[in-house]
């Protein structure tokens, strides 16, 4: 559901660790806009600095150089304390393995972050559309790896963020449950206009990007938008 505006905009963005022999450049000057309500995925072997891009991207780490704006906010020129207040207001983070508290239940989970919210969405109509409602007084372990999934996107979204980063969000899922997540982000993206960046392993999941980034050794070396793309039932691999 991709606008017109350009909502995240990266500029010449450079970061490296490491220090002589040992220096890696793991961002060697990116540059992109994603516009507002785009779903984007970024592909690129292991290594090549999709998480790093995430992390910056979410204000988790300090560039080395150039810059990067969301929703106008120039996040390069934000201290320690207006970042804090940016991930509160701004995003939402999915992750490979859930990273949900063990000792809360599935709505107590998503009710966390809702606190974090001037204006959170409401938690039962998120409940029964995540498909979890009848599991919400559960623990995560007592549930399957797909609901403790809906369950973080549920946690991600229940703060209505303008812009959600997912990190490998099927990584450690079967064929069908990832599927059913990959759906649930489409039906997000669309219900609720947020903007999707999507870090994958699996180059069939752009098929369903408004936008394909693909990194190599830190360096962009494809920004397509997709025209036509694929509706995530239709994915397969
Ligand atoms: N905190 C760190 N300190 C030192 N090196 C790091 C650090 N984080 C990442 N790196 C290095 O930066 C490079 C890019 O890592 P990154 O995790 O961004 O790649 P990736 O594309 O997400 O890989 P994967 O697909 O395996 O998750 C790798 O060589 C990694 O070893």
């Amino acid at each position: 559901m991709r606008g017109t505006e350009p909502y995240l905009v990266v500029d010449g963005l450079m970061k490296h660790y490491g220090d002589g022999e040992a220096r890696v450049q793991v961002l060697d000057g990116i540059t992109t806009k994603i516009m507002r309500g785009e779903v984007c995925v970024m592909l690129g072997p292991s290594g090549s600095g999709k998480s790093t891009f995430l992390n910056l991207i979410g204000g988790l780490e300090d560039a080395d150089g150039g810059h990067v704006s969301v929703g106008g906010c120039e996040l390069t020129a934000l201290g320690a304390r207006e970042l804090g207040e940016y991930r509160r207001r701004e995003l939402g983070f999915v992750f490979q393995f859930y990273n949900l508290v063990p000792d809360l239940t599935i709505r107590e989970n998503i009710e966390v972050t809702a606190h974090l919210s001037d204006s959170p969405l409401p938690l039962e109509d998120l409940l029964r559309s995540l498909g979890l409602w009848e599991h919400r007084d559960k623990f995560p372990r007592q549930v399957s790896g797909g609901q403790q999934q809906r369950c973080a996107i549920g946690r991600a979204l229940v703060k209505n963020p303008g812009l959600i980063l997912c990190d490998e969000p099927t990584g450690a899922l079967d064929y069908k449950t990832s599927k059913e997540v990959l759906e649930l982000m489409e039906r997000v993206n669309r219900e609720y206009g947020c903007t999707v960046v999507m870090v994958t392993h699996n180059a069939a999941i752009a098929g369903m990007a408004d936008r394909v980034l693909r990194l190599r050794d830190g360096r962009l070396v494809e920004d397509q938008v997709n025209e036509a793309p694929l509706s995530a039932a239709e994915l397969d691999w």
